[in-house]
């Protein structure tokens, strides 16, 4: 940290800010003064003006004065005090639920008082409920304040006015200290304020301006700064990837022999998007600097064998693999895969798993640590501290939107070995739409296979309503008895895992009970490994006809001869999540359903959406959708996962500003190449070092 930026002073260094208040500030993630100044308020209470009381209306905050004319306490229902207040225009009870003796006595009839509080339809016409309130020695004593009242997020423990103090502290201080690095030029063409002005305006707005300018979206300070951040963390990866350049990693060359023998012992043929994008790969291998890929592959395209084939250039170089999924199921098919392609290879591949413990878990790591292990398929718990690799050259990431960012940024520390960093593959099935892979895939290239293997079908998708139950439980039967097999997906509400899997083991009790003569197995994420495991293996060798899951089995599995899905309240999940799931059915040749059990009504916006899903098997285009019906911040994840915080940006409210972005952040970073840390830092808390992450 540069100690001699005075905006890089701590808070602590502010009057009135003892150790209790800074730790308290750190949980909003201020720690310095310039962290202080750009915790910006969240809305803005107008006390310029006294409200005529006759005028008020239930839903508006308002200032008022008056008299009291009448002070009770009631005892019917819940306690509380009411009392009645009088301007000459109207009247209005204030009640309070809690209150003591002392404000009995001081709120006494006669009394001249001011409120500030929202007004409310009450028992007997409008009301404020616990109002902010202040005694007046006389009715002419002045109550309005100049501006608009900031009011800042808060934290337990903190009030609205140590915080309001302690940010005009460092306003006053340190505001003239901030520097603009936005070009002139830029603001001009966006007809944005100055930085400096853009934080007054908002910390303090001025005598002219209503609450309503300061929070609409247009208002050019708030977007100035919005656009401010989302530059900031645009550039935080273009600056990893332009540091990547200059790190060294191990060229990868390959002979002619091994991969016409690797090529040849596959069961298929590639297709012309998968041998593009194996080019594509190998050119970046065979550099001294590393690879940074995103392999973007909609549902069954094949990316799998693509990173194999990336595995195989390792290997033959002599480095070790690591392949990351974001699931165990996963992690156990890609051990499979991996481990019947590379029969003929002489490598050791191992598996390792959180669930893995104990001497197993011991004789893994040491085969990864002696370099005898050449690859290493498993979950993230391939990257907590206690692995260590001899030699890794490549990594390979499955799923990647599970991940965060700065996940990402974390991992890639894990095979520096002498100054040498490790290739890195992502693979996706999840299309991201180009305006947000700028805020997330930036420090990647990307490659797409944009092709499916051949002679695969479309999925035939059906929107059904649940009260037809019975007919799609005969369509199992029917299905079954031509040999093939299904999927039935429990979809409940999604937070709770646990009910999700009561829910699945309840229709797995009923199906059996409905369809005697079928073969049925039950997956979901409580189970453990092992029997998880057993389960998926006698539905892949079809020991089990029917598959009743939850949505654990949303990426990646892989079972061509299972044919038809049942999803059960597809109204409930995201557009790509549906098609995700769908995804698991028509991997073969042969035709291939997907039934959404949807539970009646269903309201128009959901018909809608589930239409798309029958009209279309696109993921591109399904994304698209779903961004257009859900909103970036639902897409991105922003709201359940928190991937992406952002201090002032709504990606819902700024998309409009993406466009523009990489573009200015290609200039910002050849003309100004000394503002890009500072922002970042600004932003994002820290400056970027990909040499030393
Ligand atoms: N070129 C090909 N020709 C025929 N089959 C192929 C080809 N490439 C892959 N496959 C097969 O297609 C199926 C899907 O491949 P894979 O599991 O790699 O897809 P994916 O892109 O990872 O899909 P998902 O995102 O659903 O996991 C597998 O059974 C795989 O063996």
């Amino acid at each position: 940290m540069d100690r001699t930026d005075p905006l890089d002073q701590s808070v602590a260094s502010l009057g009135g800010i003892g150790k209790q208040t800074a730790s308290k500030l750190e949980k909003l993630g201020i720690r310095t003064c310039q962290d202080l100044i750009f915790h910006l308020p969240h809305r803005y209470e107008d006390r310029t003006r006294i409200q005529a009381i006759g005028a008020l209306k239930p839903g508006v905050t308002a200032l008022i004065k008056g008299k009291i004319e009448l002070t009770d306490t009631l005892l019917r229902g819940r306690k509380s005090l009411i009392c009645r207040i009088g301007d000459g225009t109207g009247f209005i009870n204030l009640r309070f639920f809690h209150f003591s003796a002392a404000q009995l006595t001081q709120l006494s009839p006669g009394t001249c008082i001011s409120c500030f509080a929202e007004v409310r339809h009450g028992y007997a016409g409008l009301e404020m409920i616990h109002p902010d309130y202040k005694i007046l020695s006389n009715p002419k004593q002045s109550v309005t304040e100049d501006t608009l009242r900031p009011v800042y997020p808060l934290t337990e423990g903190l009030s609205q006015s140590l915080l309001r103090k302690a940010i005009k502290q460092a306003l006053n201080l340190h505001l003239k200290n901030l520097t603009d690095w936005l070009p002139e030029s830029l603001l001009q063409r966006f007809n944005y304020p100055t930085l400096i002005e853009a934080i007054n305006f908002l910390h303090a707005p001025s005598e002219q301006t209503t609450a309503e300018t300061l929070l609409q979206n247009d208002n050019p300070a708030r977007k100035r700064l919005a656009f401010e951040e989302l530059l900031s963390h645009h550039l935080s990866l273009r600056v990893v990837r332009e540091q990547a350049r200059e790190q060294l990693a191990p060229p990868f060359s390959i002979d002619e022999t091994t991969r016409r023998h690797f090529l040849k012992s596959l069961p298929f043929q590639l297709t012309g998007a998968q041998q593009r994008v194996i080019t594509e790969i190998e050119a970046d291998c065979s550099r001294q600097q590393p690879m940074l890929r995103l392999v973007q592959g909609d549902v069954g395209s094949g990316k799998t064998v693509v990173s194999a084939y990336a595995a195989l250039l390792a290997l033959a170089a002599g480095y070790q693999v690591a392949v990351m999924a974001p699931t165990e199921l996963l992690a156990e098919q890609h051990f499979r895969n991996f481990s019947a392609w590379f029969e003929r290879f002489q490598t050791q591949i191992i598996f390792l798993t959180g669930q893995i413990k104990g001497n197993t878990r011991k004789t893994t790591l040491e085969t990864l640590e002696d370099g005898s292990a050449g690859i290493v398929i498993g979950t993230h718990a391939l990257f907590q501290e206690s692995v260590t690799f001899k030699k890794l050259g490549l990594i390979v990431i499955d799923e990647q939107h599970r991940f965060g960012v700065h996940q990402r940024m974390a991992l890639r520390d894990k095979g520096r070995n002498a100054g040498i960093r490790p290739h890195q593959l992502v693979m996706t099935a999840t299309p991201i739409p180009r305006t947000l892979a700028m805020l997330q895939y930036s420090d990647l290239d990307i490659s797409i296979i944009d092709e499916l293997p051949p002679g695969r079908k479309p999925i035939v998708t059906s929107v059904i309503p649940s009260e037809r139950r019975e007919e799609v439980i005969a369509r199992i039967g029917h299905w079954v008895a031509h040999k093939r097999q299904a999927y039935w997906v429990c979809t409940l509400i999604e937070e709770s895992e646990a009910l999700q899997c009561e829910a699945a083991e309840k229709t797995a009790e009923l199906l059996t009970q409905v369809l005697p003569d079928i073969r049925i197995g039950l997956v979901h994420g409580r189970m453990k490994a092992a029997d998880k495991d057993a389960v998926m293996q006698d539905f892949k060798s079809h020991r089990i006809d029917l598959l009743v899951a939850t949505t654990v089995i949303e990426v990646g599995v892989d079972v061509p001869n299972a044919g038809l899905m049942i999803i059960e309240n597809p109204e409930r999940l995201g557009l790509s999540q549906l098609h995700q799931l769908r995804g698991r059915v028509g991997r073969g040749k042969d035709d291939s359903y997907c039934l959404l059990l949807y539970q009646s009504p269903l309201s128009d916006t959901a018909r809608h959406r589930l239409g798309i899903l029958r009209d279309t098997n696109d993921g591109f285009m399904i994304a698209e959708k779903d961004l257009e019906l859900r909103g970036p911040g639902e897409v991105m994840g922003t709201r359940q996962t928190g991937q992406m915080q952002f201090k002032i940006a709504d990606l819902d409210r700024d998309t409009d500003l993406l466009d523009n972005i990489p573009t200015i952040a290609e200039s910002l970073l050849h003309h100004s190449p000394d503002a890009v840390q500072p922002l970042i830092k600004r932003w994002l808390g820290e400056t970027v070092n990909y040499a030393e992450v």
